[in-house]
């Protein structure tokens, strides 16, 4: 089957890998991107990064100190949205940032994120005319500023505040402790010159909550910050270190009262409140991210998998039969192990981002004609995905770094700093173990409606289905009914553990606990729910893309799809045999349906990775490169390292010989 990876002078492994792929890698690579014209777009663009000399690298970043790093990517910023601004769609943006400046964050990533969809989504028709045209015209870099030193969390407990003046129609924003100041948001400490700004809104000394206020932090001739307001970076992090993530404390600062993002909830001249068609309006930012970001943390682990697969195709280590040929480490069961479910499970990832990017548009366009009833639903989505998919993301990120031995450990590999990039993850946008709190809340009402027999949305459908008996290992051969069957089992699970909280939380309350302390008293079972709920719904969306997926490609999405619901299964063993619905015999049958699953996915694995269609400049490892040339190229790198630029080191000749020629005269 065709592959376009193969090309003269690479790795004869790899070669050889490509020529026993069973399926087209540009009929996959079109599916996962929407269409053949994405596709080419998106080759289009990584060629066209490649030969700008604006975006040439004289020496990789790796190499470079915090403060030379940021200032590479804010000069190649300024090309992305001066020069190639009109040239790609905003669709696109996001692959052209990845390729031109990495992922480690750029001078307008939360300008892009959460500055502009808070405005787009928040702001007033005025104030919207006012600012929106500047902001996209980049006149003005702006950012999100929500958390404090003291609370990310609990936003009901943000001390900032906006207090509003009626005699001059003003809010007056005030960080009244130093655990108030604002601290973490991206691009906040050096570059942005404007920030929404989180706030309690205070009228006639009553607190109305957390709403948010447009407020310029910097002069726009100058950069300097204006009277009032102290902002910096908040120094270096795991990862993201071309971000400035900043600090901000505003001592009294006045705004005009239109400054305050007014479409949903709305402060009069004279001071009366009007609040919105549904309370937490305000954080739409926050889901907005959480929408999109799933899909591009599918991206990240796809890198990490495309990496791990192409270098344990290319390195050879040990033997499997006495006197054989050293073998490709591709061939250990272990290895395909940790790295094949890695494969399906960024495939997966994937196609659930898509769909609930799709869901976030339907709701936005109820949200404009003033209908917000999508909105829970897809609030409880976005908060368990972001947490399942974060998390997943990270563990598999970690195990395709060690799947790479030593030099996973290096720079080189790239894996480090997506570990760090995706990890972050786990915790902005809602600490984890919170969010699927959310989406608990959710499984609960529905899991009361079930019982009421009321009509159920279709991602909690599954709550008001009755439970058979679980046909896995029951199906015989046939492929489409076991999948069905897994599916089955999985909505059992998923149901069963949510009914089992619900009773669980409602036990304590009839023990006499309040709600409250109930809810604490069984989180660990409720994040269990929302877990299995999550993994439900991203098994069902692999399962209605296998589904529709063209015939050239049914048959390797098949043996993915297989491949990911026996892992899921195994992984999830406990849920599925603590209440006897599957037994020991059922969860042994998965597993050697998975392990079948890794053979048969063998000759398709690189293949599989080259439909992630990444280009070596995105994939940003000496490992993971097309060409499979990994030993020379690791060589080119290390020579690169600033401790090489001469033979003796200052270190040495200061310290380390003086100590040497010491001790060697005391003999
Ligand atoms: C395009 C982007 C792609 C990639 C991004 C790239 C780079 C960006 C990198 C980093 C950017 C990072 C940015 C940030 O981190 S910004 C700060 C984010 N902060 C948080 O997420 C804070 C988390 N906390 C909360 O959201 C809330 O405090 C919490 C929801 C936990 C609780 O809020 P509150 O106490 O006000 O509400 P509850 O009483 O719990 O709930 C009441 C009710 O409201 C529902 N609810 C809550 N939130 C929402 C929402 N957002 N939308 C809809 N509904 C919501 C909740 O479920 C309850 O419902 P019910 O049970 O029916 O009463
Ligand atoms: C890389 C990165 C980028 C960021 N970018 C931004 C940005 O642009 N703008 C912005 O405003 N913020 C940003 N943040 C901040 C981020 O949103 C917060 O750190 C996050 O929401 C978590 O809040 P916290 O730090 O207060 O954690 P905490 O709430 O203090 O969490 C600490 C621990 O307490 C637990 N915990 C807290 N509350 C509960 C609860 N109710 N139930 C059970 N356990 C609980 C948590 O699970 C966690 O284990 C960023 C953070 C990072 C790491």
């Amino acid at each position: 089957m065709p592959n376009r990876c193969i090309r003269p002078g690479d790795n004869p492994d790899l070669t050889k890998e490509r020529e026993t792929c069973t399926f087209d890698t540009d009929e996959l690579a079109a599916n996962l991107y929407g269409s053949r014209r994405n596709l080419e777009r998106r080759r289009e663009i990584s060629q066209k990064v490649s030969a700008d000399p604006d975006f040439a690298d004289p020496i990789p970043h790796e190499f470079l100190s915090r403060e030379k790093a940021v200032d590479a990517t804010a000069k190649k910023s300024k090309v992305i949205f001066q020069k190639w601004k009109n040239l790609v769609k905003p669709e696109e943006m996001p692959h052209l940032v990845n390729e031109a400046v990495g992922i480690q964050g750029f001078p307008l990533a939360l300008h892009h994120a959460m500055f502009l969809p808070s405005l787009n989504s928040q702001a007033d028709d005025d104030l919207a005319a006012e600012i929106l045209p500047r902001a996209k015209a980049y006149e003005i870099i702006g950012t999100y500023a929500q958390t404090e030193m003291g609370h990310g969390t609990n936003l009901r407990e943000l001390e900032t505040t906006a207090t509003y003046d009626k005699t001059t129609q003003e809010f007056v924003i005030n960080t009244p402790t130093r655990k108030a100041m604002k601290w973490w948001p991206g691009n906040l400490g050096k570059m942005s010159n404007y920030a929404v700004v989180c706030c309690q809104l205070i009228i006639d000394g009553k607190n109305l909550g957390p709403h948010n206020f447009l407020v310029q932090l910097r002069c726009e001739k100058t950069h300097e910050p204006l009277p009032g307001i102290t902002v910096g970076d908040i120094g270096p992090k795991i990862a993201y270190n071309t971000t400035d993530n900043g600090f901000l404390a505003l001592d009294n600062v006045r705004i005009p009262r239109r400054q305050m993002l007014m479409k949903h909830a709305k402060v009069s001249p004279d001071g009366t409140y009007t609040p919105p068609i549904h309370a937490k309006l305000n954080y739409g930012a926050m889901v907005h991210v959480r929408a999109h970001m799933i899909y591009s943390h599918g991206h990240l682990l796809a890198r990490a998998a495309a990496v791990a697969t192409r270098y344990s195709a290319v390195r050879r280590q040990g033997r499997i039969e006495n006197g054989g040929p050293e073998v490709q480490i591709l061939d250990y069961q272990t290895q395909q192990h940790r790295i094949f479910p890695q494969i399906a499970r960024a495939y997966a990832i994937l196609f659930a981002g898509q769909e609930v990017r799709d869901q976030y548009a339907k709701t936005l366009e109820g949200i404009a004609n003033g209908q917000a009833d999508l909105l829970p639903d897809l609030h409880a989505l976005t908060s368990g995905l972001k947490s399942v998919v974060t998390f997943m993301g990270g563990l598999g990120i970690e195990q395709c770094r060690m799947s790479c031995g030593g030099h996973g450990y290096s720079d080189a590999s790239g894996l480090p700093k997506l570990y760090g990039v995706q990890i972050g993850g786990c915790t902005y946008e809602g600490e984890n173990m919170v969010m699927l709190q959310q989406t608990a809340r959710y499984l609960m009402k529905g899991v009361k409606w079930a019982e009421q027999g009321k009509s159920l949305s279709p991602s909690i459908a599954y709550l008001g289905k009755k439970s058979g008996k679980s046909l896995i290992g029951l199906k015989g051969g046939d492929i489409t009914r076991e999948h069905e069957a897994i599916l089955e089992t999985l909505e059992h699970t998923a149901r069963r553990l949510a009914i089992d909280a619900s009773q669980l939380w409602e036990k304590r309350i009839k023990g006499g606990e309040c709600k409250e302390r109930a809810w604490n008293g069984v989180t660990v079972e409720m994040n269990r729910a929302s877990r299995v709920y999550t993994r439900l719904f991203m098994a069902r969306s692999f399962h209605r893309r296998l589904l529709s997926s063209p015939s050239s490609i049914r048959s390797v999405l098949s043996d993915l799809f297989s491949l990911y619901l026996h892992y899921e299964c195994v992984d999830m063993a406990q849920h599925l045999l603590e209440d006897g619905h599957c037994n020991g015999g059922q969860i042994q049958y998965l597993k050697k349906r998975l392990y079948e699953d890794l053979t048969t996915l063998r000759p398709n694995a690189v293949s599989l990775v080259d439909s992630f269609e990444i280009s070596d400049r995105e994939l940003n490892s000496v490992l993971g490169r097309r060409d499979g040339n990994v030993y020379e190229a690791l060589f080119q790198w290390a020579k690169q390292s600033e401790l090489n630029y001469t033979d003796v080191l200052p270190a040495v000749k200061n310290y380390m010989m003086p100590m040497m020629e010491e001790n060697r005269s005391k003999l």
